[in-house]
């Protein structure tokens, strides 16, 4: 539904300035009716690319394909059209503040030129389904955060758009809220069968509630694919650091801070253990000591959820002698347990 091929995007360039390459050649194809997350630090062209989908922006090079039609090559009664077919949220709301909820929601259909009746008759059912009943006749200032991302949502959904575009659209809202607006993106999701593209810097959000994500960084797509493979095993070293305060056990800083790359003598490994089920927790810790040895400390240990899916992770410490290292190493070989090598301290 939505491809992006060979894209660039630069900024800039005029009056003999050199251009700013935000996007450098993306290639990415967006899974058909999933929650899609795109990640990355910032500046790393998250906004670009996603601004790319309802052109907002267009790229310099390469082809955006949405629904089939090219992007870039539609005049501006196509893009009217496509902003139809894509629903867009944003991270503050941008309502109209002397509009009531029921007005701002039915602002695209007005636009549209759509009759008051055939309005009502898409508004009201769509105020019911965000859970604002009770609210449609109140303005924007007389709603919280979440609900008032909840309109936005509404009118989002108003022109029945196939593809939702969220722009770090809980990133202003307090964790339980962000909550609550990512059941309602999942309930639509679901219900609607909309597919959902949503760029955010958390990576609470992206575990929650997408099926699939794509990592960028300074421009490209470095990694993609289901959330649940690339969280327990981020390859790239930018999807590593992203995770690494999220997603799984975590290190006290005091140790973090001190682990070496290469083992002094007497010293000890730090592996961080990844496991499936929760089942897979008890039994293994067991096993740890009768394979590896009695001295085998836990550091840190816990059971996640991603993407609906559990997974454990334990931080295990050993001595780092070739013996014992080669003992964990027959023992993971032997149970297929993904492990990565944090270091080595005392
Ligand atoms: N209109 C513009 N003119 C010039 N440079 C721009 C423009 N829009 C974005 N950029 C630059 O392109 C790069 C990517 O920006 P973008 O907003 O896509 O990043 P991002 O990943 O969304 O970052 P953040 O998470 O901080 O919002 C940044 O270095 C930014 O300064």
């Amino acid at each position: 539904m939505v491809a992006f091929e060979g894209v660039t995007k630069h900024f800039g360039g005029a009056k003999g300035q050199p251009a700013f390459t935000a996007l450098g050649g993306v290639d990415y194809v967006v899974p058909k009716g999933a929650i899609t997350g795109i990640i990355g630090r910032s500046g790393a062209g998250k906004s670009t690319l996603i601004r790319l989908v309802n052109g907002l922006e267009l790229p310099t090079s390469g082809k955006v394909i949405v629904d089939g039609v090219d992007v870039g090559a539609l005049d501006e009664a196509g893009l009217r059209t496509l902003r139809r077919s894509v629903g867009m949220i944003f991270q503050h709301f941008n309502l109209l503040s002397s509009r009531t909820v029921y007005d701002n929601i039915a602002l695209p259909l007005e636009i549209a030129g759509i009759d008051r009746k055939t309005i009502k008759a898409r508004v009201r059912p769509l105020i019911d389904l965000v859970g604002l009943s009770d609210k449609a006749g109140r303005y924007p200032a007389e709603l919280s955060g979440g609900q008032k991302q909840r309109v936005g949502i509404a009118r989002a959904l108003a022109t029945e758009p196939k593809l939702l575009l969220s722009d770090e659209a809980t990133s202003a809202l307090d964790p339980e809220t962000t909550q609550s607006i990512l059941e309602l993106l999942k309930t639509i999701n679901r219900d609607l069968g909309l597919t959902v593209l949503l760029i955010t810097h958390e990576m609470e959000v992206v575990k929650t509630i997408a099926s699939e994500v794509a990592v960028i960084d300074k421009g490209l797509i470095v990694e993609s694919g289901r959330t649940f493979d690339i969280f327990t095993r981020p390859r790239h070293e930018t999807t590593q650091a992203l995770l690494s305060a999220s997603i799984g056990a975590k290190l006290p800083e005091w140790i973090r801070s001190d682990l070496k790359s290469e083992p002094a003598l007497g010293e000890r490994a730090l592996v961080r253990l990844i496991f499936f089920g929760e089942t897979a927790f008890q039994p293994l810790t067991a096993r740890l000591v009768a394979e590896i040895g009695p001295d085998v400390n836990i550091l840190a240990g816990a059971i996640d959820e991603i993407a609906g899916e559990p997974f454990g992770s334990l931080v295990v410490s050993y001595p780092a002698d070739p013996a014992t290292l080669e003992r964990a190493n027959d023992f993971y070989k032997q149970t297929g347990l993904a492990t990565e090598v944090l270091g080595y301290g005392a």
